[in-house]
């Protein structure tokens, strides 16, 4: 089982519970948070998110690490129905990982202040 595949399989539920795809939101998760619109995914994700700082926080202090793990992938998920509500997938977000590959945090930061001063000069 590669982490793609499951990705990719659920990002193909996501489409399905699309209000265009008969999506329900009495009967699944994901059709209730997009048929709810925006703000309430995009919530999930603030929230899943300050939980996984929390998470990782407890693991310095010998905390369970599968709780981390736990809430990386709430992050995650509620991340993908964010990508899925504006038509984007896990595809895009690999893609652009990939484009990054090989060019270090600092070069693409220090890359990008020259644009920034090139761009105020002229
Ligand atoms: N991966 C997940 C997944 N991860 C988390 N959750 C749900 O996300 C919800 C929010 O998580 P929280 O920990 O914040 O729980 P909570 O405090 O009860 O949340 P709220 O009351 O704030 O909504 C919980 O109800 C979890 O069950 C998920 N629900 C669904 N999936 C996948 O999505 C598929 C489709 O789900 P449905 O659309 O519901 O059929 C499923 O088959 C799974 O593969």
């Amino acid at each position: 089982m590669s982490s793609s595949e499951v990705l990719d399989r659920l990002a193909a539920v996501i489409e399905s519970r699309k209000p265009a795809s008969g999506g329900d939101p009495q009967r699944s998760y994901v059709a209730r948070l997009l048929h709810k619109g925006p703000d309430a995914f995009l919530k999930k994700i603030g929230e899943e998110a300050c939980e996984t700082v929390m998470a990782a926080k407890d693991c310095d202090h010998g905390g369970d690490r599968s709780r981390l793990v736990g809430e990386v992938a709430d992050l995650w998920f509620h991340s993908m129905i964010a990508l899925a509500h504006y038509g984007l997938g896990p595809a895009d977000v690999v893609a652009e990982l990939a484009r990054r590959e090989g060019l270090g945090g600092l070069q693409e930061k220090a890359m990008r202040a020259i644009g920034e001063s090139d761009s105020s000069a002229a």
